[in-house]
């Protein structure tokens, strides 16, 4: 199992594909609060054919340390460059969910020309607000992240798919759950401090915005107004809620293909 060191925590982080491949672009993925890298398997799988597909566990969740909290939204932007430059990695697409997508965005200002296509999902310029990212660091002190377990389901998921695909949605609150109080309250400190409305203009990399139709968390008109900012944006609404890329996996598939591909 690899892992970056770095001075304060170490990152998890998996290749699928051959990562000798010169020939093949490299396509980095990048998970949401409370997720691992697991929640890209789906892409991984289909994408990996044509890709060198790179995927990592933001710091506190999954396999990765969890440094003390507070965390900014330029700490996971510069863990990213930290595993481009342990990789020797020039340059990649990338894709990430919610704050996946904030640390995608804040790449495509701070270092666009380490990307090529940027693909953000289920994400804003500015997701919530600070007051309620306090509560939720109070009450994930409170009661561990175990009593955020329903509330997390249905904002996840549709009614359909929570009944539908009861394995699905099992595994991934599993994995929900096993994430670091630190590393979940590290992510929340972020998420209260970050706005990106007025920087995201200097975005310039080619971006889709994929929401989910009926995301309660970043809701499409969230997506449309990232997509409409940036210099080359577009916006795709798929079905489904937060975690668009599983629950409609295969049409997700199929865009973030074409849109890499175009
Ligand atoms: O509230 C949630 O669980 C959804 C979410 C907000 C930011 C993020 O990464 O996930």
């Amino acid at each position: 199992m690899p892992y970056l060191d770095l001075a304060s925590h170490r990152l998890h982080y998996r290749i699928d594909g051959d990562r000798s491949a010169a020939g093949k672009p490299w396509l980095m993925f990048c998970n949401s609060l409370g997720t691992d890298l697991h929640m890209w398997d789906a892409q991984a799988a289909a994408l990996s054919q044509h890709h060198r597909v790179l995927r990592y566990d933001r710091r506190g969740h999954g396999r990765s340390s969890a440094p003390p909290p507070p965390y900014a939204l330029s700490d996971f932007g510069k863990d990213v460059l930290s595993l481009l430059d342990a990789l020797e990695i020039e340059r990649t697409h990338f894709c990430g969910l919610s704050i996946g997508g904030l640390t995608g965005q804040w790449l495509g200002i701070h270092a666009g020309q380490r990307l090529g296509k940027i693909v953000v999902c289920a994400t804003s310029a500015r997701i919530g607000t600070a007051e309620s990212w306090v509560a939720r660091m109070e009450a994930v002190q409170e009661n561990g992240l175990g009593g955020l377990t329903a509330a997390t389901a249905e904002r996840w998921f549709t009614p359909a798919f929570n009944a539908g695909q009861p394995g699905i949605v099992r595994d991934i609150l599993y994995r929900f759950t096993a994430t670091t109080v630190q590393g979940y309250i590290g992510g929340c400190a972020a998420l209260a401090t970050t706005d990106l409305r007025e920087e995201i203009t200097r975005i310039t990399n080619p971006l889709l915005a994929v929401s989910g139709k009926e995301d309660p968390v970043c809701p499409p008109s969230d997506l449309e107004s990232i997509a409409v900012r940036v210099r080359q944006g577009r916006h795709l609404s798929l079905p489904g809620r937060h975690i668009v890329n599983v629950e409609s996996a295969s049409a997700f598939n199929a865009a973030l293909s074409e849109f890499l591909d175009d």
